[in-house]
């Protein structure tokens, strides 16, 4: 579908398991959209949900030659639909968050002139000294952790000062994992970047610095000075500053597009790229959050986030620095089983149709006739538990459930996990609070369902799953309107409005309210059991 005439403004997603594109014109509308499946577009790099999972079952990498290769096929795609490239004014997005990508010396001059004839990753395939880039799934680095939070004082010291505890994905453990296992690689590269201004720097063609928002998930941002930490910096590797370069606030304009845009796609050489960010602070900017609103973000990963005016950091969860509103932050809980759990059970029990899902959740009645089931097949974060554990009216552990049963479990476990722990960190769940869903899950009325029952408020969608691309072209044009002096919320007020997806059926919170208290002593319970077996 080619663009509109008039002006429009790109916005990116570089996800765990695909590349999207979203392109709006300036009443906010969409006009186009893409999309590249890593797995399925780029069968070479035979990645599994965007990812590979390493032997060890802890260490998690995507290549980022897949990434490069990724953008050079959508935008061919995005030639051969006819999008008039003339058109964009300005481009900005969003990156999976923690991620790395090490450039390896001399990466610079490469992308500062790279050739019009050939294809990104031609250009660029001699420029990283990690070919397989570190990814959010990642758990490998618990010595990096238990390091960083011992030189900085403690665990909640390092919360206090960069907005989370130490966690195995941030950036800053990973980056020290690099460096203690290979300090040869570690100095053969010049440039650090998270997979946000990674992406950032591919369409500037040149080093694109780490914005504020992203930044705060690595270990190493001060969160209310939005300077990196030294002491924090120091403990992960040495000159670690120098490779990073100074964090900027979210909507900055980073400068024009390269040449190589122009010149190979036909780019407007005016269009301007506003600093990328990651995936859930985009998703805030895309989604309009209201104060008391609490955004579900229902993708690889399952993340609750939601806007907040002071930070108050604790030893579960996390608080980034707000990507809209520079004073403002945005607190958030991150669970790895998300979509690939629902897959992986989907696959199991239903022959991966999500109609006979849908069609399990609705045969079978609020509570599951209380029955309970925690479903991590990777390491989570929130709780640190592992496996599968069902549980029948009684507490008592069971191996299986019965098919219908079983796909409840997980759904109910997964948001019943999400209240609890969100509660305990302070969110108040009030009368006029309202959810906003998005993510590949939020078009199923399904689970939205049982998340409105869970929760016992109104679930509403966005107008596209994409909420972090569509919020990536947002603040395009909030980049602009910064210039101008503009705030977010007058460039967003023509954009489409939330829509209602779900209400708590009758009864349902009678029925979770004990329910929530059962599955929180039950967690205890693995959360022990994990502890006495791995000793
Ligand atoms: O780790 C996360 C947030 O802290 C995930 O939501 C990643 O951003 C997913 F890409």
């Amino acid at each position: 579908m080619a663009s509109s005439p008039g002006l429009c403004f790109l916005g990116w997603d570089f996800s765990t398991q695909q590349l999207k594109v979203i392109a709006v014109d300036e009443r906010l509308r969409v006009i186009y959209e893409d999309i590249i499946n890593f797995d399925k577009d780029l069968p070479e790099f035979g990645t599994q949900g965007g990812v590979y999972i390493h032997d060890d079952r802890l260490s998690v990498s995507s290549p980022v030659l897949m990434w490069i290769k990724a953008l050079d096929l959508i935008l061919e795609k995005m030639k051969s639909a006819g999008f008039n490239f003339s058109t964009v004014k300005a481009l900005s997005g969003a990156g999976q968050q923690h991620g790395s990508v090490y450039w390896k010396e001399g990466a610079r001059s490469v992308l500062q002139n790279l050739s019009p004839v050939l294809p990104l990753h031609q250009s660029l395939k001699n420029c990283f000294s990690v070919s397989n880039s570190p990814v959010w799934m990642d758990s490998s680095t618990s010595a990096q952790c238990n390091s960083l939070e011992e030189k900085v004082g403690g665990a909640q010291k390092l919360a206090d000062i960069t907005g989370s505890r130490a966690y195995e994905r941030f950036t800053g453990n990973q980056i020290a994992k690099i460096y203690s296992r290979d300090p040869e690689v570690y100095s053969q590269t010049e440039k650090i970047s998270l997979v946000s201004n990674f992406a950032a720097s591919l369409f500037l063609g040149a080093y694109a610095p780490i914005d504020y928002s992203d930044g705060s998930g690595m270990n190493l941002l001060q969160i209310r000075e939005k300077v990196w930490n030294q002491v924090c910096l120091d403990a992960c590797a040495p000159q670690l500053g120098k490779k990073l370069d100074q964090p900027v606030p979210s909507s900055k304009i980073l400068g024009l597009i390269s040449p190589y845009y122009t010149e190979r796609f036909g780019f407007n050489p005016a269009c301007k790229i506003v600093a990328f960010t990651g995936d859930n602070p985009a998703s805030l900017a895309g989604m309009r959050l209201s104060e008391g609103d609490i955004a579900i973000s229902l993708g690889t990963s399952d993340t609750l986030f939601l806007w907040i005016k002071e930070p108050n950091p604790a030893l579960e969860g996390h608080v980034f620095c707000n990507p809209v509103d520079s004073q403002a932050f945005m607190a958030l809980l991150c669970y790895k089983n998300g979509s690939l759990m629902r897959e992986k059970i989907r696959d199991e029990f239903v022959l991966g149709s999500w109609e006979e899902f849908s069609k399990a959740l609705e045969s079978t009645a609020a509570g599951n006739g209380g029955k309970v089931g925690f479903y991590f097949d990777v390491r989570e974060i929130t709780p640190g538990a592992v496996g599968i554990h069902r549980f029948d009216a009684h507490n008592v552990e069971t191996p299986a459930f019965p098919k219908e049963v079983e796909i409840r479990a997980l759904i109910e476990g997964q948001f019943m996990a999400k209240r609890i722990h969100a509660e305990k960190l302070g969110y108040k769940i009030l009368p006029t609070t309202k959810i906003l869903a998005t993510g590949g899950a939020s078009h199923n009325k399904a689970i939205l369902q049982i998340l409105s029952d869970v929760f016992g408020v109104p679930v509403y969608t966005i107008d596209t799953a994409n909420s972090a691309c569509l919020g990536s072209a947002y603040r395009a044009i909030h980049g602009l309107a910064t210039e101008a002096g503009l705030p977010l919320t007058d460039v967003m007020k023509s954009a489409p409005g939330p829509r209602l997806a779900a209400t708590p059926a009758a009864g349902t919170s009678q029925i979770y309210q004990p329910l929530l208290k059962r599955y929180t002593e039950l967690e205890q319970k693995i959360l022990l059991y994990g502890e006495l077996v791995e000793g």
